[in-house]
């Protein structure tokens, strides 16, 4: 499990650390430089050829980069340091200048570097130019961004935003790709706490974070500008393990110890039966999409209850076990490939039915999935969704619509803006728990308090973020499959309904990775990859 923390949570672990003396910032310095070597390696710069650039603010974060400046200089690397403040962490400095760290100086009003100090420091010569920095940015291999980190107040802005401006126009501008963007503890101008981008910011291809990972680094958008991310634990494992996080993330390990894997007392009807209201003439792919899903992800049976005989009969071709009689249902998944009233309709009609056999059966209404055209149909009484384990799968398109139909007007630009807000705002506004499809998908669900059991601790936050895809999962019919998976999981297991929905879209991602690691998928391969992922992913268990 990935925990996310804030800004708040991270000063309460740090603090006592800090004042135990533990030499923190040059165990962070260190784990910078390591990473910046290795990327000079990757991109086979020789160490008599490596420049680098480090962006330096006026906190403590600016004390890691030059530090980080420091240590590369003593193994020869030639490294200059661009102030983006009059004062910075003094002891930083002084350990940069006597490595031989070139230090250039911001002018405050953002126009280019104003001057250069001398080795000394103490004598400043003017830069005749004003834009020794920009070249030396050119010619360096890798840039590190320690302009600010968990400190930073709003949006970037005086000499930090207008250096970002200069450097993302000059990275535009340059045809040689090799360069690497180094964030220390954060790209600067995010915040620990949450993921909105609320001014310029220099995209990274590796954070490298200290002690523990930053909420903000989960959620989208900020989580797309930090590369891939990397905690540096610096001994503060136990510190943080007392804080509350902000966001979490399942891993593949937490996955494989939740998975319901059947027993040997198990029969068809205990490892569960999933019902599936999906596919219609106008998209009859939907429904052979979302089957064979939740037959590949493993339940006791999948009833297609569609009552759409040619549909039926596609579904039956490629998946012969299909059942198409009613009967009893632990879990429904309801939507994919529907789209006008009278898929509408049906739907309502399937879920009066199944609800009806379980009323006789004195057993719990099935779980719902409400997945593409079901989403309209969703009740409007919160209460009604909150009793049952119902879960919406929108996108942030289909999340905009939904709420603005239930009295809270907003457009997709808002929803990807700050998505774990309207998440949450969805999760209120309709009772149900809520897995907003993306780049990074997120799970929020009404109950704060989802035990996962098993010995993991989840579920206080009441926000998950999953990261698992590619992009090359953005290809039409890749909800169905996704809708498929989290249907098979509802029906199989009692854990919360979020949990669920965060394994679903960790294996979703997962499978489309294997089945071609690297390169374009179609749902139908992921399909295929689905029994291979979960026996993979099961090995951790
Ligand atoms: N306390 C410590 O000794 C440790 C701190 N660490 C580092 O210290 C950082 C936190 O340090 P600080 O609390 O000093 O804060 P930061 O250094 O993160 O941020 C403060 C700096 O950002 C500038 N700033 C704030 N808002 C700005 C804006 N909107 N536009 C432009 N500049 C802005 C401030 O003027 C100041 O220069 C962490 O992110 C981490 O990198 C790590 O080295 C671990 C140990
Ligand atoms: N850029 C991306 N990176 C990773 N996953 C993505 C990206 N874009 C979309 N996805 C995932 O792909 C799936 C798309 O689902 P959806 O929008 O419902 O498509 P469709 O309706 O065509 O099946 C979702 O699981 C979503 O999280
Ligand atoms: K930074």
């Amino acid at each position: 499990m990935i925990r996310g923390y804030g800004r708040q949570a991270v000063q309460a672990a740090e603090g006592p650390a800090l004042s135990a003396g533990r030499p923190l910032m040059r165990w962070a310095a260190g784990g910078v430089a390591a990473a910046v070597r290795g990327e000079l390696d990757g991109l086979g710069v020789p160490r008599s050829k490596a420049r680098v650039l480090v962006l330096v603010g006026g906190g403590n974060n600016g004390g890691d980069g030059l530090f980080a400046a420091g240590l590369l200089a003593e193994r020869g690397v030639v490294v200059s340091a661009l102030l983006v403040r009059e004062q910075v962490h003094a002891d930083g400095l002084a350990f940069a200048r006597r490595h031989g760290v070139r230090i250039l100086v911001h002018a405050p009003d953002g126009a280019p570097a104003l001057r250069e100090e001398d080795s000394a420091g103490e004598a400043h010569s003017p830069i005749p130019d004003g834009v020794a920095w920009v070249r030396e940015a050119s010619l360096a291999q890798v840039w590190v961004d320690a302009m600010a980190g968990i400190g930073v107040r709003g949006g970037l802005r005086g000499a930090s935003a207008a250096v970002v401006g200069v450097l993302d126009r000059l990275r535009q501008g340059q045809v040689r790709p090799a360069r690497r963007v180094i964030a220390v503890d954060t790209p600067s101008g995010l915040s620990a706490d949450g993921g909105v981008v609320s001014g310029p910011v220099l995209r990274a291809d590796r954070t490298v974070t200290m002690g523990a990972m930053k909420a903000g680094l989960l959620l989208p958008p900020a989580a797309g500008l930090a590369g891939r991310v990397e905690v540096l634990e610096l001994g503060l494992e136990p510190e943080f393990a007392a804080q509350a996080a902000l966001v979490e993330r399942l891993e593949a390990a937490d996955v494989a110890r939740l998975w319901p894997v059947p027993g040997p007392g198990d029969h068809k009807y205990t490892r569960g039966v999933l019902g599936v209201v999906a596919g219609s003439g106008t998209y009859p792919g939907a429904a052979v999409l979302t089957v064979g899903a939740a037959l590949r992800t493993g339940c006791g049976m999948v009833r297609y209850l569609s009552k759409d005989g040619a549909v039926a009969d596609r579904v039956l071709d490629h998946y012969p076990e299909t059942v198409t009689t009613p009967g009893r249902v632990q879990a429904l998944v309801l939507g994919p490939g529907l789209s006008d009233e009278r898929d509408q309709d049906r739907v309502r009609e399937r879920l009066a039915e199944v609800d009806e056999l379980a009323d006789a059966a004195g057993t719990p209404p099935p779980a719902l999935v409400y997945d593409a055209g079901a989403l309209s149909v969703l009740p409007q009484d919160p209460q009604v969704n909150r009793r049952r384990r119902a879960v919406l799968t929108p996108h942030a398109g289909e999340l905009a619509e939904l709420l603005s139909a239930r009295g809270t007007p907003v457009d997709r630009a808002r929803v990807e803006a700050d998505p774990a807000r309207w998440v949450r705002i969805a999760v209120e506004v309709t009772g149900a728990t809520v897995l907003l499809k993306g780049a990074v998908t997120l799970i929020a669900g009404p109950s704060q308090a989802f035990d996962g059991g098993k010995g993991i601790r989840t579920g206080e936050v009441g926000l998950l973020s999953q990261a698992d895809g590619s992009p090359w999962l953005a290809t039409a019919g890749s909800g169905d499959v996704l809708a498929g998976i989290l249907g098979a999981l509802l029906a199989t297991s009692e854990a919360p309904v979020p949990l669920l929905a965060a394994m679903a879209a960790l294996v979703h991602g997962r499978a489309a990775h294997w089945a071609n690691p690297g390169g374009p998928v179609t749902p139908s391969d992921f399909v295929r990859a689905l029994p291979g992922t979960l026996a993979q992913v099961l090995t951790l268990r």
